[in-house]
């Protein structure tokens, strides 16, 4: 490593606390893959969830969004992908520049690069885990195949069973998903997500109703994936170790804006501490 990107890993390391603005500089954040600029949002009628915020996330990083109920973490995670209009800024994501929200065209980009798991892993109930699996094709070229197993051809269902197995669940393929554990349903979503190939992996308290053991499994899972496929991966959690054990990068929510966002082994038990408490 040269040395002049050792100095800018360095300030990129100095926590800043509280901050709306960008602290990743150059060669650190080489072409990020979520920016935003001045970013804010409001519900109708509602006072501003967040305002100002100034995010750079490069590719192939983990990111925790961490930050108290009703910080604004899942409003700013649909935003960030077009799925909530925001109220005022830009953003970039994958490529995609919008103000307020995606066009139609852009938002079908969109969606064929990201993979969605959230804390009700949204499984149909009644139908097999092969078939979960490959309706995460949905909204891929072609994918009316996607809607069963029987209909996909056997391309897909090789898919299917590759990323079951990478989800240590291939043995579960034919099983309904009303007969699974919760952590093996969330598995299963992974799996689901997985098979879209994405460029970004999008998580909602993904481990949420989990216990702690399953919950921590589901997290190294993902941290693997992201890791061996290149995947970004942005989730939002209410358990700082696994902000901690689990990203390459936290960003904190508090009052409306970006209270820090350093990398992870930057950020210490009292920082986060600083999140939850005045
Ligand atoms: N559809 C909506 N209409 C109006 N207000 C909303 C809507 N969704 C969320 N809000 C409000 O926006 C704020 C942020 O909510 P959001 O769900 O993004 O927070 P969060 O940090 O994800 O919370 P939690 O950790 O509890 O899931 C809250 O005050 C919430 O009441």
């Amino acid at each position: 490593m040269d040395a002049a990107f050792q100095d800018a890993l360095k300030q990129a390391a100095t926590i800043n606390v509280p901050t709306a603005h960008p602290r990743l500089p150059g060669p650190f954040g080489a072409e990020p893959i979520i920016r935003t600029r001045s970013l804010g949002k409001s519900y109708p009628k509602g006072p501003a969830v967040f305002a100002g915020v100034h995010l750079d996330i490069r590719a192939d990083q983990r990111v925790a969004l961490i930050g108290s109920n009703g910080a604004g973490k899942s409003t700013l995670l649909k935003c960030l992908i077009g799925l909530l209009p925001s109220s005022e800024g830009e953003i970039m994501t994958l490529g995609e520049s919008f103000h307020a929200a995606p066009t139609a065209a852009q938002l079908q980009r969109l969606r064929r690069q990201i993979g969605f798991v959230f804390q009700n892993h949204g499984l149909v109930s009644r139908q097999s885990v092969l078939t979960n699996v490959i309706q995460g094709k949905l909204g891929l070229p072609g994918s009316w195949r996607a809607w069963h197993q029987s209909l996909a051809d056997q391309a897909w269902r090789e898919e299917a069973m590759q990323v079951l197995a990478e989800v240590r669940l291939a043995d579960k393929a034919r099983a309904r998903a009303d007969e699974l554990s919760g952590g093996q349903a969330q598995r299963v979503a992974i799996a689901r997500a997985l098979i879209r190939k994405p460029r970004l992996l999008i998580a909602d308290e993904p481990a949420a109703s989990l216990d702690p053991a399953v919950g921590r499994d589901i997290m190294q899972i993902f941290s693997d994936l992201a890791r061996e496929h290149g995947i970004t991966l942005v989730y939002t959690t209410h358990d700082m170790q696994h902000a901690l054990d689990y990203s390459d990068r936290i960003i904190a929510l508090k009052a409306g804006k970006v209270f820090f966002d350093a990398p992870t082994g930057d950020v210490s038990l009292r920082d986060m501490d600083g999140v939850f408490h005045a």
